[in-house]
């Protein structure tokens, strides 16, 4: 992966939030402030995407991206990384078998806001990784329902935590998960690029 790899040592527990950041915005924020908070997590690494494979338009440079998502973020413990494009993956699940074969002593979380729930069971792989990481959905205005009636929130039933054990999630065997409502973030990039606030 080369030099520049995020760290993150023995035993700690890393939230990867999977995004196109284009451009990042308050509610990246807001909901991986609250996903270290209520998770225990050490660190959270953005992966800012290549390119989602479900989304028809290209986004602007992975650069401009990643450098935009930087003068956004404060917090020490969250790293903003190019690490898909650096291992040549845009599927989540192939990142994520790979990123677990390079960081073997870490446990990752995956977490993704309530309305990437709804489309999940589109993604390649989707049941592979439930079964590879533990996941946290994080309430999103407009889609708090995908939480219950999703329909890989239906398949995996029996694996959700409830909302106050969230803090054992990274100690679960996989499959497992938990939708963690919060204050809700209204804000979207979509939203941002249609009022002109960044250009592709
Ligand atoms: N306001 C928000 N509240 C909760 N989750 C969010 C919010 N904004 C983004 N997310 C989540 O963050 C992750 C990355 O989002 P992404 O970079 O696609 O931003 P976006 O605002 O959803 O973009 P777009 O409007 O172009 O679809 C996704 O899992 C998404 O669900
Ligand atoms: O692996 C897949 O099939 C897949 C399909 C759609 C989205 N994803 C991932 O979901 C994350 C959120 O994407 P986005 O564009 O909604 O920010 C990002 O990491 C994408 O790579 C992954």
């Amino acid at each position: 992966m080369g030099p520049g790899a995020p760290f993150a040592g023995r035993g700690q527990v890393v939230g990867l939030l999977g995004g196109s950041f284009d451009p990042a915005h308050a509610g990246h924020v807001r909901i991986t402030r609250e996903a270290i908070r209520r998770l225990g997590l050490d660190w959270a690494w953005w992966l800012v995407s290549p390119g989602n494979p479900l989304k028809r338009e290209g986004p602007a440079p992975m650069a401009r991206r990643v450098a935009a998502a930087r003068a956004l973020v404060r917090d020490p413990r969250v790293k903003v990384t190019d690490l898909e494009a650096r291992l040549g993956t845009r599927y989540t699940a192939e990142t994520l078998a790979r990123l677990r074969a390079r960081y073997p002593h870490v446990t990752f979380v995956w977490l993704m806001g309530s309305d990437n729930l709804g489309q999940f069971h589109l993604w390649r792989d989707w049941r592979r990784i439930m079964a590879t990481v533990p996941v946290a959905v994080l309430a999103r205005p407009g889609a708090r329902l995908p939480s219950r009636f999703a329909p890989a929130a239906r398949a995996f039933r029996a694996a959700q935590l409830n909302e106050r054990d969230a803090r054992a999630l990274a100690g679960r065997r996989p499959p497992a998960w938990v939708a963690l409502d919060l204050p809700l973030s209204p804000h979207s990039s979509s939203a941002i690029r249609a009022k002109g606030g960044w250009r592709r």
